[in-house]
């Protein structure tokens, strides 16, 4: 590639990023990569000014506009940020700005806070406008959504100017930001990747009553306007806090360079302590008349300079790749780590997102691998150390069944997800499923968590969800689980009995690393797990050699275990901790007292450390943990949860809807096809054409619906659900009201509801139902079929005549 087209191309890259991190809020490079390749772009147009061009990315702000907003000019331009990664760069600019002004420069330090930039102007101290910053020049009308957070000032005090232009940043606090993911998670849903993103896609949804649910935040750090009462930086941060605008306290100002670093030191540790999110600092020329002298570049003022903050990253070993089934079957790689800490918090776990991701880094069990947490608070894996790879080892291969129920996975045409396609059986696909159910937004059924939802459904007493409205209490009391089954080895927890395929899986899965084949191999020659004790061994292959090791361990460990009884789940749980107890190398006592390790998983890591004879001081540790993690049903637990699947009986039919998990259909989604339909029977009779032509209805969502109606399967369990008594159809909201107070209504024909229903709203809303019509009669609502006479009737004595609709218009 010659220099023309290598400039060429990273402008089409970088113009690309742009739109993903700006317009879709969804980048797909790290922002580390992304402003080396700014820079290097940079370096080469500097070079090459013959191949100049006013639209770069290095001399347009990235924004862009959207066409869902109204689009409104910027009185004064939004610029961008230079950045800075170093102390020599900061040095750098110091100089070039000394040379520019007179007198002695002081800097304005502020962080930089990681969110979308916004502009409100405020008129008379009212709130009038606000816009994002688009491309600098033009931005979107988001008023209506920045109305709605609570630290926006609509009205000011003090002594404020009467017009004037505001900046800041509008970003999501972690703890609101965890919230909404922990709300996501509890539906299933993938969780929002980083603040930032969550923040500016708020700001763009069409429902202002829903970015008020958001709990964002505006900091504000810049004033424009015409003779502002204001003559530096620091002062007009000072101005607008009295005004009533939340500015943090962490501004500084700084006599000269040193002091500068001083802050960005302090703040590059304590960061993390600040409730939200911060990618670096901005220092200022404090003098308002010094930054008019200095002026401004293409795409930003040469009075600032953004001092980034580097994502930071650790190394650390990759132990295993293991694989979560989702709600809907779909499989995410996990890398499990050697915990290592890293901007604050430990980091054990990192999503490896998908196949192909593996194969793209070769990442490989054993590896040393990168970890970063830039922006994104889930850490990802950036890289591998292939200074550190072992030689010997070979490339992942993909796991090709499912590790829950062992079925073959698929993946679509054009999809980077592999799924579980055994729907029905497979178990964290039911309990995912059971869960969503459950959950706040659909019937909010309190007490019915994961764990309970596991117990139920290991031993046995609910298949799906309907099966909640048959518990009886004294099936249920009394039960228990552990909650940690995987460390206990088992694999193959559907089975309540598990097979012996399974069972010797599990135990050698802790011990002598059987592959399920080598499992598959034993069983069909042995009858009982006690029969691995008198099993002839051939040790001459590997094979053979693991089964010794199995042999060995069994020998050693059991003498009290009722084998007979084996295998049987909470039997095989037990056994596992049994063995623990008895099996003498388990000592890492001083790994153990340390809580962050107080896990059963580390239970492997000090079987390596074998330090014999301490079984005894470990005992108590075992024990605790067994009883941390065991959960069971006891009487409070059973009569509330029965409580509260009786009273989620109550729910409104949309909600029921969004419950029963149509794929695609959300929250929002169901409300409308509740609206649209009023009862289930309509939206089972509804045919492609009917769905279709429904608000947000697209194809695919379509197609799930009537998939899922076609299922005898799902027809059955809604049958259930119907018997047990769950609303199938709308019942407008009672009001409980007085609006029809002095008002006799005769209600004729039919209705979208029963006739008794719409009579007891009447009665809700302090009306009166009379069954003939008189001249007292205020109206009479007017359903289908209504006979002729009443018609006639009313019209003669002048009785107002309304449909269903107007009737419930007036509830409003
Ligand atoms: N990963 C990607 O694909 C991708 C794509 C485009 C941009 N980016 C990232 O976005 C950034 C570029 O975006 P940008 O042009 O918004 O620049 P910027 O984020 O580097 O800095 C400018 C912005 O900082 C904000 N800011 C926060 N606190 C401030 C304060 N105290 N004073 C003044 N301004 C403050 C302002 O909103 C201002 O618009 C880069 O960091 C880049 O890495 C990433
Ligand atoms: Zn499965």
């Amino acid at each position: 590639m010659n220099i023309e087209q290598q400039i060429i191309s990273l402008r089409n890259e970088l113009s690309e990023h742009n739109y993903n991190y700006y317009v879709l809020d969804n980048p797909t490079i790290s922002d580390f990569e992304f402003d080396q390749k700014l820079n290097d772009l940079q370096v080469l147009e500097q070079a090459h000014p013959e191949y100049y061009d006013a639209n770069s990315p290095t001399l347009r702000v990235g924004g862009e506009i959207t066409k869902n907003f109204e689009t409104v000019p910027h009185t004064y331009r939004m610029y961008s940020l230079e950045n800075s990664y170093s102390k020599e760069d900061l040095e750098d600019w110091e100089k070039r700005i000394e040379k520019m002004v007179d007198g002695a420069v002081e800097f304005t330090c502020e962080l930089k806070y990681d969110g979308a930039s916004i502009s409100l102007t405020y008129e008379d101290g009212q709130l009038k406008r606000a816009v994002t910053r688009g491309d600098g020049f033009r931005g979107d009308d988001i008023t209506a959504n920045v109305r709605t957070i609570r630290s926006v000032p609509l009205h000011l005090r003090g002594d404020y100017p009467p017009l004037f232009d505001i900046r800041g940043e509008i970003v999501l606090p972690f703890e609101g930001f965890a919230k909404m993911n922990a709300e996501r998670v509890e539906l299933g849903e993938e969780p929002y990747r980083n603040p930032r993103n969550t923040a500016s896609g708020s700001l763009k949804l069409q429902d202002s009553a829903e970015v008020a649910r958001r709990p964002l935040d505006c900091l504000l750090y810049n004033l424009q306007g015409e003779r502002l009462p204001v003559k530096t930086q620091f002062e007009s941060l000072e101005k607008a806090r009295q005004w009533g605008f939340k500015v943090p306290e962490a501004a500084k100002l700084a006599k000269n360079l040193d002091e500068v670093l001083e802050f960005v030191n302090y703040w590059d540790i304590h960061r993390h302590e600040l409730p939200y999110e911060t990618d670096g600092v901005v220092v200022k020329v404090n003098s308002l008349q010094q930054q008019e002298e200095l002026g401004y570049t293409a795409k930003s003022p040469r009075w600032a300079m953004a001092y980034k903050f580097k994502a930071e990253q650790v190394s650390t070993l990759l132990h295993q790749i293991t694989y979560q089934v989702g709600r809907t079957g779909a499989i995410t790689p996990v890398a499990n780590l050697e915990p290592v800490e890293l901007a604050g918090t430990i980091v054990k776990r990192a999503s490896l997102h998908n196949a192909d991701q593996i194969q793209k880094l070769d990442i490989r069990e054993g590896d040393t691998v990168f970890v970063e947490k830039g922006g994104e608070i889930i850490p990802k894996i950036i890289g591998v150390d292939f200074t550190q790879r072992d030689p010997n080892s070979s490339p992942t291969k993909y796991i090709t069944e499912c590790p829950e129920c062992g079925t073959p996975l698929v993946r679509a045409e054009g999809e980077a997800q592999h799924y579980c396609p055994n729907v029905e059986v497979c178990p964290p696909q039911i309990i995912g499923r059971i869960q969503h159910f459950t959950s706040r937004k659909a019937m909010d059924i309190e007490g019915l968590g994961k764990g309970i939802i596991e117990i139920l459904y290991y031993n046995g007493l609910i298949q799906n969800y309907s099966d909640l409205y048959y518990l009886k209490y004294e099936k249920i009391i009394g039960l228990e689980r552990w909650l940690d089954n995987e460390t206990a080895g088992l694999k193959y927890k559907n089975h309540l009995q598990v097979d012996l395929k399974t069972a010797i899986f599990g135990l050698s899965y802790k011990w002598g690393n059987l592959t399920l084949k080598d499992s598959e191999l034993l069983s069909s020659e042995i009858h009982s797990i006690k029969d691995i004790l008198n099993y002839k061994v051939d040790n001459t292959n590997s094979y053979g050699k693991k089964l010794l090791k199995l042999q060995y361990k069994l020998k050693n460990s059991l003498k009290s275990i009722d084998l007979e009884n084996f295998p049987s789940l909470e039997g095989y749980v037990s056994f596992n901790l049994l063995l623990q107890l008895k099996f003498p190398e388990i000592c890492a006592l001083d790994l153990f007292k340390k809580d962050e390790f107080y896990n059963l998983n580390y239970i492997d890591e000090s079987l390596k450390l074998s330090n014999y004879n301490r079984v005894k001081d470990f005992e108590p540790f075992i024990i605790k943990l067994a009883d941390r993690n065991r959960i069971s049903i006891q009487d409070l637990t059973a009569s509330n949860m029965l409580l509260a699947i009786e009273a989620s009986k109550s729910r409104d039919f949309d909600k029921v809807l969004f419950a029963i998990g149509i794929k695609d259909v959300g929250e929002v989604g169901a409300k409308n096809l509740a609206i649209h339909f009023k009862n289930l029977n309509n939206l089972m009779n509804a045919t492609y054409e009917d769905l279709i032509s429904i608000r947000d209805v697209g194809n695919s969502v379509a197609i799930n619906i009537l998939e899922f109606f076609a299922s005898e399967r799902n027809l059955e369990i809604i049958e259930r659900l119907k018997v047990a008594g769950l609303k199938f159809e709308i019942v407008e909201k009672e009001l409980g009201s007085n609006k029809l107070e002095g008002m006799t209504f005769v209600v004729s024909g039919t209705f979208s509801i029963e006739r008794n229903e719409l009579k007891r709203i009447i009665e809700d809303n302090g009306g009166k139902n009379v069954s003939s019509l008189s001249k007292n009669t205020s109206f009479l609502i007017v359903g289908e079929n209504m006979g002729p006479s009443k018609k006639l009737r009313a019209e003669k004595d002048n009785i107002k005549m309304i449909s269903e609709k107007d009737f419930f218009n007036m509830l409003l």
